[in-house]
C-alpha cells in the first residue's frame, strides 16, 4: 500500500490524482491533503479519503477547517499555515508526495519532501525552475526519487531507458523535443493578442487546468518553464531541447537518440494517465482515461513556435542560458504579471514585457540556498510589481489582493 501526501488537493492536478487514487483503494491510502484557501472543498475531500492530516495554507481559515472536520465527525487532524505544508511533506507516515501546489508557494514543501527521501511526484514545475540544483541536492541527500507529473516530462521519462540518470551521453540521447499545443492564441495576430481577456486566455484548447498554468500556456511561458524543467530533470543542455508546436496535444513529447531513432509517447490529453503512471510506477494501472483512437484523430500536425508573437519562450531560454538565479527571477516576474493580468489590470502582451524588464533590472547572482532563493524571489517580485504598475497605472499589490494572505 502506498501512502500519499497530496499537496494542492483542491486543484486540477489534485482532483485528477484523487480520481486515480479512488479507482485503486487496495493500492493507495491518503495520508495528507492540503489546500490553499478552499476549506469546504478540503473538508469534503477529507470526508471521502479520510486522511490523517488536512492542511489549509491560509492560516486565517484554520478554525473553519477544524470546525468543518468536527461537523462531519472526522478524526483527521487540522493543521494550518505554510509550515504545516512542509510538515506533511516530510511526515514519516507518507512514502509518496504529490507536489501539486501552483507557483513558488510549493517550493518549500517540495524541497521538504525531497529532503525527507519521499518518492516525489512533481507537478509543481515552478519549484524546479526556481531551485533546480537545490532540489536535486535535496533528493540526493534524502535518497528518494523524482517522477515527473508534467505531461511532456512524463512522456520523456517513458521514452528514456530504465535507470536513466541525467546523463544523455551515457544513454545515447541526442535531443529532447517538447511538444506545445500553441495555446488558445496560436493563430491570433499581434493586434488580437493586445485585446485578449483572462477568460479567453484560460480557455485552453485541449487541457483543463488551473488558471495560472492556462495563461502560461497561452503566452508559451509554460513551454519556457518546461524547457528549464527538462534541463534539470534530464541533465540536457538548453541547446539540445527543442519545442515543436503540435496543436492536437496527442504526442506528449519525444526523445531523439544518436542513431536517429525518435521515440514518442502518445495518449489522450488527460492528466490521469500521467498520474496513474507516476503513482503506480514501475507498474501500470487503469487511469479511467478514454483510449486514444488514432483513426478518429486522423492527423498529427507539427509547426515551429512563433517566437516573435510569443516572446516568453525565448525569455525562458535566455534565463536558462544566463544560469544562477535568472530562472528564479523569470518565474517570480511571470507569477506577478500573470496574477495582475488575471485580475484584469494588465494586457496580455505586457506579461512578456514585465518579465523582460524584470530580468533586465534584477541582478540575479548565483543560487546558494533556500533563504537566498526566497530573498531573490521577493526582490524580483518587487521589481515586477513596479514594472506592472508602470504599465497598468494600478499598483500591482492592489490588483493582487486575492492572494495577499500567502505573502
Ligand atoms: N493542471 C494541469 O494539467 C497541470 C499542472 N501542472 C502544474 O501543477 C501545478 C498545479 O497546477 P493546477 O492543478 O493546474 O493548479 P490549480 O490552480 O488548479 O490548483 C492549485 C492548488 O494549489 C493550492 N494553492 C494555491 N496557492 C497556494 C498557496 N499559496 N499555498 C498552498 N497551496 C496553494 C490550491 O488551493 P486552493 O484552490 O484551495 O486555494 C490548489 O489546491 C502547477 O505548478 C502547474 O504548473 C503541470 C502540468 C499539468
Ligand atoms: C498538461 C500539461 O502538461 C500542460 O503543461 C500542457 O502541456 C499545457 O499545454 P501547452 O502545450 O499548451 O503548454
Ligand atoms: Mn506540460
Amino acid at each position: 500500500m502506498k501512502r500519499i501526501a497530496l499537496l494542492g488537493a483542491t486543484g486540477s492536478i489534485g482532483t485528477s490524482a484523487l480520481d486515480v487514487i479512488a479507482r485503486h483503494p487496495g493500492r493507495f491510502a491518503v495520508q495528507a491533503l492540503t489546500a490553499g484557501t478552499q476549506v469546504d472543498a478540503l473538508v469534503e475531500l477529507c470526508r471521502r479519503f479520510r486522511p490523517r492530516y488536512a492542511v489549509i495554507a491560509d492560516a486565517a481559515r484554520a478554525v473553519d477547517l477544524a470546525a468543518g472536520l468536527a461537523r462531519h465527525g472526522l478524526d483527521t487532524e487540522a493543521l494550518a499555515g505554510p509550515g504545516a505544508l512542509d510538515f506533511v511533506a516530510a511526515d514519516t507516515g507518507a512514502d509518496t508526495v504529490i507536489a501539486a501546489i501552483v507557483g513558488a508557494a510549493g517550493l518549500s514543501s517540495t524541497l521538504a519532501a525531497a529532503e525527507a527521501g519521499k518518492t516525489l511526484l512533481l507537478a509543481n514545475k515552478e519549484a524546479v525552475v526556481m531551485a533546480g540544483p537545490l532540489l536535486f541536492a535535496a533528493l540526493a541527500r534524502g535518497g528518494g526519487r523524482l517522477l515527473p507529473v508534467d505531461s511532456e516530462h512524463n512522456a520523456i521519462f517513458q521514452c528514456l531507458p530504465n535507470g536513466y540518470d541525467r546523463d544523455p551521453g551515457a544513454a545515447g540521447v541526442q535531443r529532447l523535443v517538447l511538444t506545445a499545443s500553441g495555446g488558445p492564441f496560436r493563430d491570433w495576430s499581434a493586434g488580437q493578442l493586445a485585446q485578449a481577456t483572462p477568460e479567453q486566455a484560460c480557455a485552453h484548447p485541449n487541457w483543463r487546468m488551473g488558471r495560472k498554468i492556462s495563461v502560461d500556456s497561452a503566452t508559451l511561458m509554460n513551454k519556457g518553464l518546461e524547457v528549464i524543467e527538462a534541463h534539470w530533470l534530464f541533465g540536457m543542455p538548453a541547446e539540445r531541447i527543442d519545442v515543436l508546436v503540435h496543436p492536437q496535444s496527442l504526442v506528449h513529447s519525444l526523445v531523439e537518440y544518436v542513431d536517429g531513432s525518435l521515440l514518442a509517447q502518445l495518449g489522450s490529453p488527460d492528466m490521469r494517465t500521467v498520474l496513474a503512471h507516476a503513482l503506480a510506477w514501475p507498474e501500470r494501472i487503469d487511469a479511467g482515461v478514454e483510449r486514444l483512437d488514432l483513426l478518429k484523430a486522423g492527423r498529427l500536425d507539427f509547426q515551429a513556435p512563433d517566437r516573435a508573437r510569443f516572446p516568453c519562450l525565448d525569455l525562458a531560454y535566455a534565463a536558462l542560458q544566463a544560469g544562477g538565479g535568472a530562472s528564479c527571477v523569470l518565474n517570480a516576474a511571470n507569477e506577478v504579471a500573470v496574477e495582475v493580468f488575471l485580475a484584469g489590470r494588465l494586457s496580455f502582451p505586457d506579461i512578456a514585457a514585465v518579465v523582460a524588464d524584470t530580468l533586465a533590472a534584477v541582478d540575479a547572482g548565483p543560487i546558494q540556498d533556500l533563504p537566498a532563493i526566497l530573498e531573490l524571489d521577493a526582490r524580483a517580485r518587487r521589481v515586477a510589481e513596479r514594472e506592472t504598475a508602470r504599465r497598468s497605472g494600478v499598483p500591482a499589490t492592489a490588483a493582487m489582493d486575492r492572494t495577499a494572505w500567502a505573502r
